[in-house]
């Protein structure tokens, strides 16, 4: 299962995805009773090339899964024909330590991202969501623009990207609307839910654009020192992440605005915190490597049982 085409394959529809990653993001966030284990990740920089390198291991003990997320990306790169984010997913036999498969980590890190992205949508937009707004046109932007397209039912899907070229290519190749946008104040002008999957290190999206109870979802910027959203945005939204620990201590938007964090998306998934979708909300997500695990758990799975 290392190649990326060979796992697409058992993701016949992104939406299978939901159930696992819900259960897995309530175990997350049941403490010890819920039978995740997941340190935070390691994330070492290569400052030279302006590149990182993360180390997510988890176990989930109602899965009975063991995995380990390699994943590296890089800020400004030069080659174009190398993606900005590579990953391997190892997954493990957690009754011996065996490696059982070797599974390509990219399309995973695709896949279940956008999955945890339509989650907290689901639980926190907008009674009347008519229009997506989408910044960025790489490989998130796609994976969220399927699932959203597959999950919701948006009458406009507007797009922005930093070169308007990428943004013209993405319309091109999705199967449905996308109507690509000058600036990123034109797209987010009147859109119900927000997607920002850039790899900006200074803020794209400023409150004074956000139109009142909108849902974020802020998926890029993953390092202490980079933002995507401005003070204003972060200030005066309820501020839902996926975990409280990464939020505190690898998100710029997080540390620098003080935003306060309000609930964990597993906490609402379980009910024990309340979606207060009728207010402007941001869904701040960092990554978790128990996404990653029960992806590769449903990836083995459907693989096995086609072999
Ligand atoms: N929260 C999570 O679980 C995950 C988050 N990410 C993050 O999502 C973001 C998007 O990832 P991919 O789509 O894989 O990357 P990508 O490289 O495929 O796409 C990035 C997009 O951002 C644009 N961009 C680059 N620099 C920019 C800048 N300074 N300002 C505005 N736009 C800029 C590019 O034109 C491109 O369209 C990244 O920040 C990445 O680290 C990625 C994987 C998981
Ligand atoms: O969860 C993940 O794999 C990542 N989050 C930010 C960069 C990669």
């Amino acid at each position: 299962l290392g190649e990326g085409s060979k796992v697409e394959k058992h993701f016949p529809s992104a939406s299978l995805l939901i159930p696992p990653l819900e259960t897995a993001l309530a175990n997350f966030s049941s403490g010890p009773e819920g039978g995740v284990v997941q340190p935070l990740r390691t994330v070492v920089p290569v400052e030279k090339y302006n590149g990182f390198l993360g180390v997510m291991p988890a176990y989930s003990a109602v899965d009975d899964a063991l995995t380990t997320k390699l994943v590296t990306f890089y800020e400004n790169m030069k080659d174009t024909s190398v993606p900005s984010h590579q990953a391997t997913v190892f997954l493990f036999d957690p009754r011996n330590g065996t490696l059982k498969a070797v599974i390509d980590g990219t399309v995973i890190t695709a896949k279940r991202t956008a999955a945890v992205s339509a989650i907290a949508t689901k639980f926190l937009k907008p009674a009347v969501a008519d229009v997506l707004c989408i910044l960025g046109a790489g490989v998130q932007a796609h994976s969220h623009y399927e699932i959203f397209t597959e999950l919701f039912s948006f009458k406009e899907v507007k797009i922005w990207n930093r070169s308007r070229e990428k943004a013209e290519t993405f319309a091109q190749s999705v199967k449905g609307p996308a109507q690509v946008c000058s600036s990123a104040q034109e797209a987010v002008t009147g859109a119900d839910v927000i997607i920002t999957v850039t790899m900006a290190t200074t803020p794209i999206l400023f409150g004074s654009w956000v139109k009142s109870g909108a849902h974020i979802n802020a998926v890029g910027a993953s390092r202490p020192d980079w933002r995507e959203l401005d003070d204003d945005v972060m200030r005066n939204s309820v501020l839902y992440v996926d975990s409280r620990e990464a939020a505190l201590t690898e998100s710029g938007d997080v540390i620098l605005s003080g935003a306060e964090i309000f609930a964990e998306l597993g906490e609402v998934v379980k009910g024990t915190k309340p979606a207060l979708s009728e207010k402007t909300t941001v869904f701040k997500s960092l990554g978790m490597a128990i996404e990653d695990t029960v992806a590769a758990k449903l990836v083995f799975d459907s693989w096995s049982s086609s072999n």
